[in-house]
């Protein structure tokens, strides 16, 4: 087996998939047409040909569109399961899912409906797929503060289905020091903390992620690059980071896959990690951000291994859970 193939082989962890962008254009028809609702899209093709980014924003904003049409718990159900699938092609043996609240309430739709329908998923995909998942919240970092407390609060009855706390949306302009407090907050409540930082915001971003909010990864974290310091603390404390390429490359951050830093990365000895972000608007589920990146950056298996196990030690699941899928890595890396 040759590196693309082992990477495609190997079992892995995804740590930065957000629900809302596994949802494909046909899904999104198909529930359109279930719910009654109305899109600005007259079918699939129209959808799919809109998917020219320019920046995040301009993604995000499709994006929102398209989460328009989940309004039941089936709806939730449904979008999940088909994620799940999907990683099991993928060799994806754990996820760990953002979904954000926040897009859905607006319209209306309870965070009970949200969360029974992506934890009933979870369910089928762990007996039926083999697959063990967690639910991470995400804050929308466009809002306020006040609206993240708010988020947070009608969440809470539903507390033993999600492990931790997110930081997502419009990154340049809303610093990570906004919702210090609300962190803070969780931290008592024991749950994980993760933010995204170093997408198209600067490394100060990633020194606040670190510092104010005390996160436990940073999600995407390219821009680390740029700070020699931050280079050196990363490597230095392991703090992972979830690295999506195929996004970075949608959404302009870089111009080539052949200059992604992802490789650079790893050689300075940072915990970096492989993931699809929001694979039905970014080309690519798992194994095509892993195998077009070892392609692009000739990386050889011993990277591929790495960043394999890199995913599983930055995942959070149990200790006996993690030897279990560390074990299937190195038979799966020996044969
Ligand atoms: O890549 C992303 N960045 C920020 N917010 C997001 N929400 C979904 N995907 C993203
Ligand atoms: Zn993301």
């Amino acid at each position: 087996m040759n590196a693309v193939e082992l990477a495609r082989a190997i079992p892995k962890a995804e740590l930065h998939i957000h629900i809302e962008g596994s949802l494909e254009p046909e899904l999104i028809f198909a529930l359109a047409q279930r719910n009654g609702v109305q899109l600005a899209y007259p079918g699939v093709e129209a959808l799919r040909a809109a998917y020219a980014f320019t920046d995040l924003q301009s993604f995000l904003d499709i994006y929102y569109a398209g989460a328009s049409v989940l309004l039941t718990e089936q709806d939730f159900h449904d979008m999940a399961w088909a994620y799940f699938q999907r990683a099991k092609a993928d060799n994806v043996i754990h996820a760990e899912l953002f979904f954000d609240p926040q897009t859905h309430t607006a319209r209306g739709v309870d965070t009970g409906v949200v969360i029974r329908g992506l934890a009933s998923a979870r369910e089928r995909a762990q007996s039926e797929l083999g697959i063990s998942s967690a639910l991470i919240l995400c804050f929308l970092r466009h809002l306020s503060e006040e609206d993240a407390f708010a988020t947070l609060e009608a969440a809470l009855p539903y507390r033993e289905h999600f492990i931790g706390v997110g930081l997502d949306s419009s990154e340049v302009g809303h610093p990570p020091e906004k919702f210090a407090r609300v962190f803070a907050r969780c931290r008592e409540l024991g749950l994980h903390v993760v933010a995204h930082a170093g997408e198209e915001g600067p490394p100060e971003y990633m020194w606040q992620a670190i510092d104010l909010l005390k996160v436990q990864r940073i999600d995407h974290g390219v821009a680390a690059l740029q700070d020699p310091l931050l280079m050196a603390e990363l490597a230095h404390t392991r703090l992972p980071l979830t690295v999506c390429p195929l996004s970075n490359l949608k959404l302009c951050v870089v111009d080539d896959l052949r200059d992604h830093p992802l490789k650079k990365m790893l050689d300075a000895g940072l915990c970096v990690t492989i993931n699809s972000d929001d694979p039905a608007y970014f080309g690519g589920y798992m194994n095509e951000n892993w195998a077009q990146t070892v392609q692009a950056l000739q990386m050889d298996r011993d990277d591929v291994v790495a960043i394999a196990r890199n995913s599983f030690e930055a995942s959070f699941i149990s200790d006996q859970r993690r030897a279990e899928c560390l074990a299937e890595l190195r038979r799966v890396a020996s044969a």
